[in-house]
């Protein structure tokens, strides 16, 4: 059986439904899963955490709980630890530290992984990442409010969070020379995390026969769709992907590019909206306040509306000197959070939420164990049904078309 540990809730949603469109009965937890739950059969876990950004003493304690839950439950025959398809991290982690202490902890001799995702325009070549036609660094992911990217180098990157050595599976060895042949060498140099060059879907499927009998592999949802293609022999076919219904909001945190155009699309398309502004205010109990008697205010007819607090990185900026980009994030997500929780209450049945760290406070807000996963509203952004709460569109800060957010919450 398969585990994966994602370190944020989008990843997760992208790796879980990965997994299953080649057929793997999947299930999806945020946070370790509650005790005694009667699970259906399955073949795969995913366990959503929120550690990409947090101290990395707690990033690492966090998923070496998940690594335990999932021994203890038979779901780490391989584990996939699911980080971004932009290798989203700081100089100091988290991933590093979380692939040192997971391949420690599971004695695995080399590691590979790779962040391409070519579906989502993410490739690796010769261990660069590129995002569409241009280099990581050099991409919108610069301006990132928490994990700006400015070097592409992937070996680079790791190595300068990590206590091990990097390398890479360069394109001749997946496509030709063999992809085992290589991590034999890799080993032998004292290598421990290989990276395999990836720049369409057919290299993954081929790096995921390779590496089908590796404890732990690492990387974006594109590997692991490799991997389950992999032991597609064993799968049992696309599940059922339902659509939900009833009244919808959208809440937007992410300040990526194509978010911004999506928030865009929304004001446009004439969607009630509500703009979080942490200047104005550094209260998250009454900006959620003030957002929720707006929201009290909207007729029946408008559309669903939008709560956002997205910007463009010049006015970023202002907003991180004045604040400190930690202060302002954790007052937005807080903010959220509540008004996630307010719009619930309030009969919201379909709530859809723009970036990884927003969704993941919004997750922690309601208190939802996990969820089912239904219907894609654009590959990789499934809508997840919870037990008891609302169902969900956990959207990644990059991901879906312009007209995204407007459509899903129509
Ligand atoms: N106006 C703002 N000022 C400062 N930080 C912001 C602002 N809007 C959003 N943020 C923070 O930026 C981060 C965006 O990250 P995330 O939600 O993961 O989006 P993405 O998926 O694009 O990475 C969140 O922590 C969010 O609270
Ligand atoms: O791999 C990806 O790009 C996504 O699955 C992902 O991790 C999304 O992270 P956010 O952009 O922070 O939502």
């Amino acid at each position: 059986m398969i585990g994966a540990i994602a370190d944020d809730v989008t990843g997760a949603t992208d790796v879980a439904v990965a997994l299953r469109r080649r057929g793997i009965r999947t299930l999806l937890y945020f946070g370790l899963p509650p005790q005694g739950a009667e699970a259906p059969e399955h073949d795969a876990v995913v366990i959503a955490l929120k550690t990409r950004t947090i101290h990395k003493a707690d990033a690492v304690a966090r998923s070496l709980r998940a690594l335990r839950w999932l021994r203890a439950h038979g779901a780490a025959e391989q584990v996939y630890f699911k980080y971004c398809s932009t290798f989203d991290s700081t100089p100091d982690g988290n991933i590093g530290p979380v692939l040192d202490a997971l391949a420690d902890a599971m004695d695995a001799p080399i590691v590979p992984m790779t962040p391409s995702s070519p579906e989502h325009g993410r490739t690796q070549y010769n261990g660069y990442l590129f995002v569409g036609d241009v280099l990581l660094g050099e991409s919108h992911m610069s301006h990132h409010p928490l994990t700006p990217m400015t070097d592409s180098y992937l070996p680079r990157l790791l190595e300068a969070q990590s206590a091990y050595r990097s390398g890479v599976v360069t394109l001749p060895h997946v496509r030709g020379q063999g992809v085992q042949r290589r991590l034999a060498e890799l080993r032998e140099q004292g290598v421990r995390y290989a990276f395999v060059d990836a720049l369409e879907d057919d290299d993954l499927m081929t790096a995921g026969r390779a590496l089908a009998r590796a404890p732990l592999v690492a990387g974006a949802a594109g590997l692991a769709g490799g991997l389950a293609a992999a032991r597609a022999g064993a799968g049992h076919g696309e599940a059922p992907a339902p659509e939900p219904s009833g009244p919808a909001a959208v809440l937007a945190g992410s300040c990526s590019a194509r978010t911004l155009q999506q928030v865009q699309a929304m004001i446009e398309a004439g969607r009630p909206a509500y703009r979080l502004d942490a200047l104005a205010d550094q209260n998250a109990d009454s900006l959620a306040r003030a957002a929720l008697a707006w929201y009290d205010t909207l007729r029946q007819d408008t559309g669903a509306p939008l709560i956002y607090s997205s910007l463009e990185p010049a006015k970023l900026r202002r907003v991180q000197e004045a604040l400190g980009a930690e202060r302002s994030a954790s007052i937005l997500e807080a903010a959220i959070g509540r008004i996630a929780r307010g719009l619930v209450e309030r009969g919201v049945t379909r709530l859809i939420t723009a970036g990884g760290e927003t969704s993941g406070a919004v997750v922690s807000a309601l208190g939802v164990p996990g969820g089912v996963i239904g219907a894609e509203a654009t590959r990789g952004v499934p809508w997840i049904f919870t037990p008891s709460g609302p169902a969900l569109l956990l959207k990644s800060g990059n991901f879906g078309d312009p007209r995204l957010l407007l459509e899903a919450s129509r």
